[in-house]
């Protein structure tokens, strides 16, 4: 539909067109209102969620008495009290469910995104493609925002430009030289937390060895049989933030250019708890999520506690832990919406901090860093849903020379707020809007099918559904509908190593994997290698043919040419508070540190894969311009 003649005037391209919007969040509920103030009268609106009290300081169609209530339907009936008129369809559902096909796409001008994770993106994207309708995408991340055209053809698509991994610190950073509060709170809620609460046989950098190597245990983490939950809680808290910092500063040279750490030990900092052995306080309320701030009166999530109230809250969790969620134990993983999990982590990150000398962080500061909050700005979001607006009209007119991606900037330089580039053209080793087949580098001769599908095809290539074909012949396929013995044929597949299968995999073969829902299609050529470096290609596969292009056009719209700076200008989603200066946000690189003096090979990680924003990579200034056709 969008290929239709342009029409002549912006009024009529909107009056005549049909929209689909995909998120009806932060973004969303701008999006609807300015496209029915701007005139749009047949909008289509698809979200999976339902309102949350979280969301209605900046998602204003809703109110409280719609928590809980679909967010589309919500938002269409907020529209049409004051658009009675407009027809505005809302789906409460999954943008990846099947009913939205390429056929149900067809019908569109233009799909516009407000989505909040990559999974989602790259599914409309694909879509986009197939059915040939152009997508503005969007996102925003605190005071950061951008929106992007993408036109089959035309402009790149939105998954031409690899996306940005997420940030990972060395491991030695968070086990032995923390220098950051962030590393603090990656070792409470990735290493302290995971092994006192997590799954046991995971394996976990915190030393396990006890002090006088006497213990009949392996593990000094365990609880012994004749020890009660204070006694074991003011042993493991010695053990974490005593004994193993003075493991630690036994190695001279670790400290040679560093600052010394302090081992803090429980008859230091709560020589009263040691006495009274802990067991006199119970307001804990049975009916209430167990808090370990609401058992020892601490209201207020603001405020920096002293390393006593860290303390206190640290054991007062981990008994919490263990008499109220005994169930749970063994099974969980940190969650920024548990609270007591929150309290735990704060509380463990600093006390280490102290140790360290970094200075501590209240509960709502450390909760941000360990759940990698930013905190969205409505303001962000109205400016980009109208930059939205103005692109989508953009498209619905064909004004191809005028599309703009627009990036809202943090720091603005030059007084520039909002950098408007040209679009990239596509990249033409993008396998999903080119044909530029894939290299995969892998063990023939070891490696199961199902792993490639895991590692590969699902999880790097974002398929859902995928169909595998080795030449002409099927091994697998994946999805309802499929006849007993094929689905068995298939499960016996998964289980053989690519040499092995029905049509053997070895070097040279070709692979075609297609996803029929997102009609994707692509081929991957293989070349067997028989050796991996086990830090470097963990998966044992490497996966590669689609790389940044090298050259990239940016172009701000005139004399603005070099005006921002490659950091400012970059909206991305690995921004979080600083913690420091409540208020401000800096760009996580510059908070966190991630080359250190020491082996980088094993690393944690902080930052789940949930870009909001997309990256622009190098300088602006420095990238050669290259016009759009
Ligand atoms: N696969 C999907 N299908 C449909 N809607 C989706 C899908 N994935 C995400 N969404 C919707 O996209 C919207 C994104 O909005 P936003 O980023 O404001 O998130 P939120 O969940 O409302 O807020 P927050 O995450 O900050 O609590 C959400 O309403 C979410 O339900
Ligand atoms: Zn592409």
């Amino acid at each position: 539909m969008a290929s239709a003649a342009a029409p002549a005037s912006s009024e009529e391209a909107v009056k005549a067109a049909k929209v689909l919007m995909v998120g009806a969040g932060g973004i969303g509920c701008e999006l609807l209102k300015t496209l029915a103030l701007s005139g749009f009268s047949d909008i289509h609106v698809i979200d999976l969620d339902t309102i949350e009290v979280s969301n209605l300081n900046r998602q204003f169609l809703f109110r409280k008495s719609h928590v809980g209530q679909s967010k589309a339907h919500v938002a269409r009936d907020a529209i049409l009290k004051f658009r009675p008129n407009i027809n505005i369809e809302s789906h409460h559902a999954n943008v990846k469910d099947a009913q939205f096909n390429v056929d149900f796409f067809k019908q569109f001008n233009v799909v516009l995104n407000g989505l909040d994770n990559l999974d989602a993106r790259r599914h409309v994207n694909r879509l986009c493609l197939a059915a040939e309708v152009p997508l503005v995408e969007s996102g925003t991340t605190g005071f950061l925002g951008q929106v992007t055209v993408h036109v089959k053809g035309k402009t790149e698509c939105y998954e031409c430009q690899p996306k940005p991994i997420p940030k990972s610190y060395p491991v030695c950073t968070i086990t032995s030289t923390p220098s950051k509060f962030v590393h603090c709170i990656v070792w409470a809620k990735e290493l302290l937390f995971a092994k006192l609460f997590g799954d046991k046989n995971q394996d976990n950098d915190l030393n396990v060895h006890s002090k006088d190597g006497s213990s009949s245990k392996s593990d000094v983490f365990e609880r012994d049989v004749d020890e009660d939950l204070d006694q074991y809680a003011q042993r493991i808290y010695d053990h974490v933030f005593g004994y193993n910092i003075e493991v630690a500063l036994e190695n001279e040279e670790t400290w040679k250019n560093r600052r010394r750490p302090n081992p803090v030990y429980i008859r230091d900092t709560l020589p009263e708890a040691v006495k009274q052995n802990g067991s006199s306080r119970d307001c804990s309320n049975d009916h209430e999520e167990p808090s370990a701030m609401a058992s020892l009166g601490l209201t207020n999530p603001q405020e920096i506690w002293t390393l006593a109230e860290n303390s206190r809250v640290l054991l007062e969790a981990f008994k919490l832990f263990f008499e109220k969620r005994e169930k749970e134990i063994g099974n969980l993983v940190f969650d920024k919406d548990d609270q007591l999990a929150v309290e735990f982590v704060t509380a463990a990150a600093n006390i280490r901090a102290h140790s360290f000398g970094i200075p501590l962080h209240s509960l709502f500061e450390a909760k941000g860093v360990a759940g990698n909050i930013v905190h969205a700005v409505a303001t962000t979001n109205a400016i980009i849903a109208g930059l939205i607006v103005i692109e989508a009209i953009k498209v619905l007119r064909d004004d191809y020379k005028n599309y703009r991606m627009t990036y809202c900037l943090e720091h603005p330089t030059k007084k520039l707020l909002l950098m408007p580039v040209e679009p990239f053209e596509p990249n033409t080793s993008c396998y999903v809007c080119s044909e530029t087949p894939l290299l995969l580098d892998v063990n023939t001769k070891v490696t199961k099918l199902k792993e490639v599908i895991d590692k590969i095809i699902k999880s790097k290539l974002g398929m859902n559904l995928p169909l595998v074909m080795i030449g002409s012949t099927l091994v697998f396929e994946d999805g309802d509908g499929l006849e007993e013995d094929e689905a068995a044929n298939y499960a016996l597949n998964l289980e053989k190593v690519l040499a092995e299968l029905p049509a053997p995999v070895i070097n040279g073969t070709k692979l075609t994997v297609e996803d029929f829902q997102q009609e994707l299609s692509c081929s991957i050529n293989i070349k067997h290698r028989e050796e991996f470096d086990e830090e470097k290609e963990p998966d044992g596969m490497v996966l590669s043919g689609w790389s940044a292009p090298v050259e990239k056009q940016i172009n701000s719209n005139g004399e603005n040419k070099s005006a921002a700076s490659s950091s400012s200008a970059h909206a991305t989603d690995d921004t979080v508070e600083d913690p420091s200066k409540p208020g401000m946000k800096r760009k996580l690189d510059e908070l966190l540190e991630t080359k250190e003096n020491c082996d980088a090979s094993s690393s944690a990680q902080v930052v789940e894969d949930d870009d909001d924003c997309t990256m622009l990579d190098g300088n602006p200034a420095l990238i050669k311009k290259k016009r759009l056709q």
